[in-house]
Formats: C-alpha cells, structure tokens, sequence
C-alpha cells in the first residue's frame, strides 16, 4: 500500500525507467479490481460480484513481470458513483496523487460488456477532464471486462461495438484514439492471460510515446513531490550532521511528517473544491437534460392527444354520414 506516510517505496519508484503507473477507474462492479489482478498475475485486489461495492479505499499493488517492467496498479473505489460524498472520493483522489508521485501512465477506464455505457460513467469521464485537466484523455485507455461472455457468444469486441456503442462511447474512444482492449479476467488459460496484459501495455507504450515519453503528472502532484523532495533533503542534512541528538532527530522526522500531512490536507481541500464543482455542473446538466426530455414528452402526449381527438371527430362525422346515408336509403325504399 501506498499511504501517506513518506517512507513509502520512494527509491523502488524512483529508480528505475521501466516502471508504468496505471490507474483503474470505473464504475462498481465494472471489473476494476479483477483487471487490476489479470494485470498483476495474481488475485491481490478483492474482487467479487456485489451490488455495494467492494473496493472500499484507493490501493496500490506493484509487480515485476517476467521483462523486468515494473508495474504499478492503483484500484479505486466507485470514483464514478454519484451517490458517494464528494468529501470521500476527494480524499480517494488526493490519495491516489499521493500513491502516483512520479505520475501515471495510463488511466484504465473499465466498463464492462456486460452492461450497457450509462450517463453516469459519461458525467464521470467529465469530472476526471475537471478534476486533471483536458491532458489526461491522452492517458486514457478503455478496458472492456466480460471478452469470456462475448466468446460465448461468438462475437469480438468489433462486432460488440458493432452494435452496442452508443454515441457517447463513441466520443470517448475517439477521445482515446481508439486506445481499448477487451479483458477476459475469468480465464485460466496463460496464453491469454500474457497476450492481453502486453496488448494493454502496448496501448500504454504508445500512448507514452504520444506524450512525448512523460507520464502524466499534474500541477498538484508537482507541488507535493517538490515538497517531498525539499523535505528528503533536509532530512538527510540532519542525519549527516553531528550537531543533533537523538530525541532533536526524532522532533524533526515528527514535524516533516507533520508538514507533509499539512501539504496532502491542502491538497485534498483542493480537489474536494474542483470535485463539489464538477459535480454541481454535472447536476445541472443532467436536470437540463431531463427538463428537455419531459418538455419533449409533454410535447409528444400532447400531440397524441391531439391526434387522438382527430381520429375520434372524424369517426363520429364518418358515423353522422353514415346515419345519413342509411336514412336516405330508407326514404328512398319507402318512396318505391
Ligand atoms: N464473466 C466475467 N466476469 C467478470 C470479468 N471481470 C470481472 N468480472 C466479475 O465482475 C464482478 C465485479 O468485479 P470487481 O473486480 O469486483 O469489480 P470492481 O469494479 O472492482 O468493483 P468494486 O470493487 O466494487 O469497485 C465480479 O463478480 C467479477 O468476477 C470478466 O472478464 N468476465
């Protein structure tokens, strides 16, 4: 796990070129945390069907595959669930800054093909453009859960999109510049297994190499590594000089760690604002949208009842003409 606490790992992620830093985001239930374990070649996020949730907190797991790629993946709760408070997932977000120093790679967003791409996730993808900036749809990659269930059905991903992409999907992966690939976390067959990690790594490389070779950092995780930094520095000046008891050592590890929470506060304070501000937004767009479609309904049951009563004056003239003729009919017969 990542944490707060400055000791973290800081040499295994900073030393090294080959490292790739993803983060899973999706809704519930979409995969995440299976993804994160097909990622990672072992089961270390829990993963399993619930309609709570089961991801509670952000986590970080790292692994080394058999190239020697370090690989870090960073699993959070519903990010994109709308019925969470703000306060909450603000914390999330700052936690995930704090587990991504040195920047992230790839944004893995997983749906799933098992459900249908909802307004929600849409608003979501909108919130992470507030949230990071516009920069970070080129970091953006669609992993689809669920490839066992379209196997079983004999279709790819191609024919699935073939005919289940509604517009905004559409938008979002051409935002990604078609950057997606199908998962299929419930096999057990290696080969797969291998091939859909590289063809996912694949997207990540070229997404990097689109971005000039630089993973994405943004202006708040500039602000806490170079807090991180200075402070890494002082720390070491105090362990090299001679000047300073043990118990003046132990203060002053205390109020760095101190200043360093002080920095993740404001941090998270930061995001908590752009958070309530997107999702106010959103709110607004999506009552908009909705006081559109009832103005449209009204619109339509007002035509119907129109029609209706049409139809109903133009049955009752049919029938008066049809009385009409009948009667005439019947002078006539009377008259013979
Ligand atoms: N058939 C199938 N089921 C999958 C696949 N990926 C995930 N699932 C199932 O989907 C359910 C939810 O998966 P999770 O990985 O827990 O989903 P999550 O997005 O991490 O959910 P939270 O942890 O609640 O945020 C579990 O029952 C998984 O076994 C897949 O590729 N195929």
């Amino acid at each position: 796990m990542g944490g707060s606490s400055i000791d973290d790992d800081w040499e295994f992620s900073s030393s090294s070129n080959e490292i790739r830093t993803m983060i899973l985001v999706g809704r519930t239930g979409n995969g995440k945390s299976a993804t994160g374990n097909s990622i990672l070649g072992r089961k270390v996020f829990k993963s399993r069907a619930s309609s709570s949730g089961v991801t509670s907190t952000c986590e970080l797991q790292k692994t080394v595959l058999k190239d020697g790629q370090i690989v870090n993946v960073i699993d959070t709760p519903g990010l994109f669930d709308f019925s969470v408070e703000s306060e909450f997932v603000g914390k999330e977000i700052a936690k995930c800054i704090d587990m991504a120093k040195d920047g992230i790679h790839a944004v893995l967003v997983v749906l799933s093909v098992r459900t249908r791409f909802s307004q929600e996730e849409q608003a979501a993808l909108h919130s992470l453009k507030t949230l990071f900036g516009n920069k970070i749809v080129n970091y953006m990659i669609v992993v689809f859960t669920g490839g066992d269930e379209l196997e079983d059905n004999d279709e790819t991903l191609d024919d699935y999109l073939g005919r289940e992409c509604p517009e905004p999907l559409k938008e979002v992966l051409a935002l990604c510049e078609n950057r997606y690939v199908l998962f299929d976390n419930k096999t057990k067959d290696e080969r797969k297994q291998f091939a859909q990690v590289q063809h996912l790594l694949s997207l990540v490389n070229k997404a990097i190499s689109q971005n000039c070779g630089r993973p994405y950092i943004d202006e708040l995780f500039v602000e806490l590594k170079e807090g991180e930094s200075k402070m890494r520095k002082k720390q070491k000046e105090v362990d090299s000089s001679e000047g300073y008891s043990e118990l003046q050592r132990l203060q002053f590890k205390e109020q760095m760690q101190q200043t360093y929470d002080e920095q993740l506060k404001r941090i998270t304070e930061t995001v908590e604002i752009k958070l309530k501000k997107a999702t106010a937004r959103l709110e607004q767009q999506l009552a908009e949208e909705q006081a559109a479609r009832l103005k449209m309904e009204e619109k339509a049951t007002l035509a119907q009842k129109r029609s209706d009563e049409e139809i109903r004056n133009l049955r009752e003239h049919l029938e008066k003409a049809h009385e009409e003729l009948r009667k005439r009919e019947e002078n006539r017969c009377a008259i013979l």
